[in-house]
C-alpha cells in the first residue's frame, strides 16, 4: 500500500502542514522513505465529498453512464462516496439488484458506491418494495427513495418511514404532487407564462414537503427532503427542524445559481426536475444552507444520452450532470468558506448516508483517509467533451470555473492525482 506525504497542505483553510498517510489512514507519524511527496502548497484538503443524490444509469442506461464512468467523474469531481439513485432498469427494488449496483462499485474502486434502494416496486408508487431485504443485503441499503417519482399516496408514506423506522433508514422523498405537475415543462411564473409552457407550480414541492414532514413527525422516523428548490420549502423546513422533526434536506448546485430565466432559450440542457426557480427561491436556498435549514449539497447528477437531451425541449429527459461541477460552483457561490463546505458537502452527508468512514477529522490519526486536495486558485473552462462522464449534459459548457481538483484518496490510495483518474 502506498503512503503519501502532502507537503503544505492546508487542512480547511488553516495555515499549512504536513499530512501523512499510510495504510489507509491519516497518520502521525511520517511514513519514512517510501512516502509518496506530493507538494501540496497552496492546496486545501477536505474530507473526501460525499453525494447522496447520485443516478449512475447503470443497470439499464449504460449509454449514458455505468458505474464506473459515474465513480471516476465522482473521483475527479473530490467525492469518495456517491449514493446511487434506484431509478435504474430494473429498478434497484431487491436485494438482487442493489447487491449488483453495490459490486460494481466495488469493481470500479473509485468511490465507495451505495446503493438506494426504492421505496416502492418498479417505482410504481403502489406496493412497497422489500425494503428489509435490501437493507440486510451486502448493499446494506439505508437510504430508500422512488426519485424521479414522488411517493405520493400517503399511507404508502407513512408505512415507508415506519418501515425503515426498524433499522434507522431514511425515505429520501422526491417532493412532488404530481396532479400539480402533470404536462409541467418548467418552473410556474412569469417566465413560463412568457413562454407558453406549462408550469410545474413551487406548492407542488411545498405541500408533499409539508405533509411528509408531519407524517415523519406523526411516526418518528426519519424523512430526508430531495433537491430543495423553492422559498416556500425552505420556510417548511425551518418550522419542522425548529419542532424537532427528524428531517434533512439537500439542495443541488444548479438551484443554488441558476434560474428558470434560462429556459428563454429552449436549451433543454436546462430542463431539470425540480425546474430551474426564481432569484428569490435561488437567495432563499443559499441562506438555508448557510443557516442549516437545508443539510447538505447533492448533486443529482443526471446524465442523459444524446439522442434524450439534444431535442426539442418538451421531448428532452430532464436532468443535468453534477459531479464534476459541484464544488467549483459551491466555491464559485460561497467562496472559500471551506468549514461550511467539509460539513454541508462530506461530514453532513456521510451521517445521513450512515457512511462511518467519510466525513472524518483529519487532523486526527487513524481517520480513514478519504480526502481530497483542492487547489482554490486555479480556474477552469468546463468543456463537455473532457468531462470522465460518459454523457454530456453539463449547464455550465464554456464557463470559466474556479477550484480544480488536484487529488482524491479513497481509504489512503489514490483515485485522482495530478487532476486525473488513476484508472
Ligand atoms: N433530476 C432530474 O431531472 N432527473 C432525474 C430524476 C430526479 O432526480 O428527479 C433523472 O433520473 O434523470
Ligand atoms: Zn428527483
Amino acid at each position: 500500500m502506498m503512503a503519501y506525504l502532502l507537503k503544505g497542505v492546508s487542512i480547511l483553510g488553516a495555515a499549512p502542514t504536513d499530512l501523512h498517510i499510510s495504510d489507509g489512514v491519516i497518520s502521525a507519524e511520517p511514513a519514512g522513505q517510501d512516502a509518496e511527496v506530493i507538494d501540496a502548497s497552496g492546496l486545501v484538503a477536505l474530507p473526501g465529498l460525499v453525494d447522496v443524490h447520485t443516478h449512475l444509469r447503470e443497470p439499464g442506461r449504460e449509454d449514458a453512464e455505468t458505474v464506473e464512468t459515474g465513480s471516476r467523474a465522482a473521483a475527479l469531481g473530490g467525492y469518495t462516496a456517491v449514493c446511487a439513485m434506484a431509478n435504474t432498469s430494473p429498478v434497484a427494488d431487491t436485494a438482487g439488484v442493489v447487491e449488483q449496483v453495490w459490486r460494481l462499485g466495488r469493481e470500479a474502486g473509485l468511490v465507495d458506491v451505495q446503493p438506494i434502494g426504492a421505496v416502492t416496486v418498479g417505482l410504481a408508487g403502489k406496493q412497497m418494495a422489500e425494503l428489509g431485504a435490501m437493507a440486510s443485503s451486502a448493499a446494506g441499503v439505508r437510504i430508500f427513495s422512488d426519485d424521479g417519482f414522488c411517493v405520493a399516496d400517503p399511507k404508502l408514506m407513512r408505512r415507508a418511514l415506519e418501515y425503515v423506522k426498524a433499522f434507522d433508514g431514511v425515505i429520501a422523498q422526491h417532493a412532488e404532487e404530481p396532479r400539480l405537475t402533470e404536462g409541467a415543462q418548467m418552473h410556474e411564473g412569469e417566465v413560463s407564462t412568457r413562454l407558453g409552457l406549462t408550469g410545474w407550480p413551487a406548492v407542488a414541492e411545498e405541500a408533499i414537503i409539508a405533509r411528509d414532514v408531519l407524517l415523519a413527525e406523526h411516526v418518528g422516523s426519519r424523512l430526508h427532503v430531495c433537491h430543495v428548490s423553492t422559498a416556500g420549502s425552505v420556510e417548511v423546513l425551518r418550522q419542522a427542524k425548529a419542532r424537532g422533526v427528524r428531517v434533512t434536506a439537500e439542495v443541488t448546485p444548479h438551484h443554488l445559481l441558476l434560474t428558470d430565466e434560462l429556459a428563454s432559450g429552449y436549451d433543454p440542457v436546462f430542463k431539470v426536475n425540480p425546474p430551474l426557480r426564481t432569484r428569490k427561491d435561488v437567495e432563499a436556498l443559499r441562506q438555508a444552507l448557510l443557516d442549516g435549514v437545508i443539510d447538505v449539497v447533492a448533486t443529482d447528477h443526471a446524465p442523459h444520452a444524446v439522442q434524450d437531451k439534444e431535442c426539442e425541449w418538451s421531448y428532452a429527459r430532464p436532468g443535468m450532470l453534477g459531479l464534476e461541477t459541484a464544488l467549483p460552483i459551491v466555491l464559485s457561490v460561497f467562496g472559500p468558506k471551506w468549514e461550511l463546505i467539509a460539513d454541508r458537502m462530506s461530514i453532513a452527508p456521510a451521517r445521513i448516508a450512515g457512511l462511518d468512514s467519510h466525513g472524518g477529522d483529519l487532523t486526527r490519526a487513524g481517520t480513514p483517509a478519504n480526502l481530497t486536495l483542492v487547489d482554490p486558485a486555479a480556474r477552469w473552462v468546463v468543456d463537455p467533451a473532457e468531462l470522465a462522464s460518459r454523457s454530456r449534459n453539463t449547464p455550465y459548457a464554456g464557463h470559466t470555473l474556479p477550484g480544480r481538483i488536484v487529488a482524491t484518496f479513497l481509504r489512503g490510495e489514490a483515485t485522482v492525482l495530478d487532476g486525473k483518474a488513476v484508472k
